[in-house]
C-alpha cells in the first residue's frame, strides 16, 4: 500500500514516498520546498507520483499552510491526509510534556523514529534526539522510552536575524566556524553553532546523570550537517528520523486497526 510521508516545518516541506508503510522501507521518491514554493507541488513534483493510498504528515507550520498542503494533495488524489499529533503514549514512547499535545508533533514523531531505530540497533539506552531546523530541539528519552523533556533554542538563521536586527554593527556576511574566531563573521557563525553545541551537550551530561547510563546521540534537520562536525559527543546524523517515526506510527497504527 503505497505511503505518502509529509514533514512540514517552519522553513521546508519535505516528503517522501514509500511502497508500504514499514519501518525501514527505502523511499521510492522524496524532495522538499520551501514554504513559499509549496502551492506548486500539485504541478511539480507531485504531479510525477504514482497516487499514494495512504498519507500521514506532521505539521508545525500555520493551518493555513497546513490547509494548501491538503488543497495540493486534494488537485491529484482522493488519499485522506492524516496528520499526527503528540499524545501521552504512541509506538512505545511516553509523553512526560506537562500538556502532552501541546508538544510539537515533529519532536514527538523525531522521537519515535530516533527509539525504534535505536532499539532496531543494538541494546537499550537512553536517547538524545537533536533536531536542527528553524529551531532547535533537543530531547532527552530514558531507556524506557519516556520523553523526559527538552529544550529549545534558536536555529542559526534565527539567531542571526536577532543580532542583525539588534545592533548597529553586525551586517556581516556567513563566516567559519573556529575556535578563535578573529573577524565578525566568523564570530557570529561561530557564537552560533557552540551555542546549539553547548545546549547538547549538557543535555547530554543531564541524561547520564538522571539515567546512570551513556545515551545513543541522533541529529536530523535541515542543518544538522552544520552541526554534526562540531560536536564533542557522538552524534549519528540520521536525515530520515521524521520519515521514519512517521513509517513506525503508520505501521503500528495499520497493525492496531
Ligand atoms: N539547501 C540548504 N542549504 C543550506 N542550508 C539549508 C538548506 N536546506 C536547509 N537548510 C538549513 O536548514 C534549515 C531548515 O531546515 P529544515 O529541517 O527544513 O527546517 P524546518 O523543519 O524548521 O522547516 C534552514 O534554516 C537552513 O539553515
Ligand atoms: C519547536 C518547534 C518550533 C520546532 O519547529 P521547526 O524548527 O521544526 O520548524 C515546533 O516543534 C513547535 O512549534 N513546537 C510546539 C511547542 C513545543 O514543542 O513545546
Ligand atoms: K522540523
Amino acid at each position: 500500500m503505497t505511503f505518502l510521508a509529509v514533514d512540514i516545518g517552519n522553513t521546508r516541506l519535505k516528503w517522501a514516498l514509500y511502497a508500504h508503510a514499514q519501518q525501514g522501507a527505502q523511499p521510492l521518491a522524496t524532495g522538499a520546498e520551501f514554504l513559499e514554493n509549496i502551492d506548486k507541488l500539485a504541478d511539480g513534483e507531485w504531479s510525477r507520483l504514482g497516487p499514494p493510498e495512504r498519507m500521514l504528515g506532521c505539521c508545525v507550520a500555520a493551518d493555513a499552510v497546513k490547509r494548501r498542503v491538503e488543497e495540493q494533495m486534494e488537485e491529484l488524489w482522493v488519499v485522506p491526509a492524516h496528520w499526527v499529533v503528540a499524545s501521552a503514549a504512541e509506538a512505545g514512547v511516553i509523553n512526560g510534556y506537562d500538556h502532552p499535545t501541546r508538544l510539537g508533533a515533529d519532536r514527538w514523531v523525531g522521537m519515535i523514529g530516533a527509539r525504534h531505530r535505536m532499539l532496531a540497533n543494538g541494546p537499550i539506552r537512553p536517547m538524545v534526539v537533536v533536531m536542527v531546523g528553524t529551531a532547535v530541539t533537543v530531547e532527552a528519552v530514558d531507556q524506557h522510552g519516556r520523553f523526559l523533556g527538552g529544550f529549545i533554542l534558536p536555529g542559526h538563521g534565527i539567531m542571526l536575524r536577532a543580532l542583525e536586527s539588534g545592533t548597529a554593527g553586525l551586517h556581516v556576511p556567513t563566516g567559519e566556524v573556529r575556535e578563535f574566531p578573529t573577524n565578525t563573521s566568523d564570530a557570529l557563525t561561530s557564537g552560533g553553532t557552540f551555542a546549539i553545541a553547548g545546549a547538547i551537550e549538557r543535555m547530554v551530561q543531564h541524561v547520564r546523570r538522571r539515567c546512570g547510563t551513556e545515551p545513543a546521540c541522533y541529529m536530523t534537520g535541515g542543518a544538522g550537517w552544520k552541526m554534526a562536525p562540531h560536536m564533542l559527543e557522538q552524534f549519528e546524523l540520521v536525515e530520515s528520523l521524521i520519515f521514519d517515526g512517521l513509517l513506525v506510527i503508520a505501521g503500528t497504527r495499520a497493525g492496531a486497526a
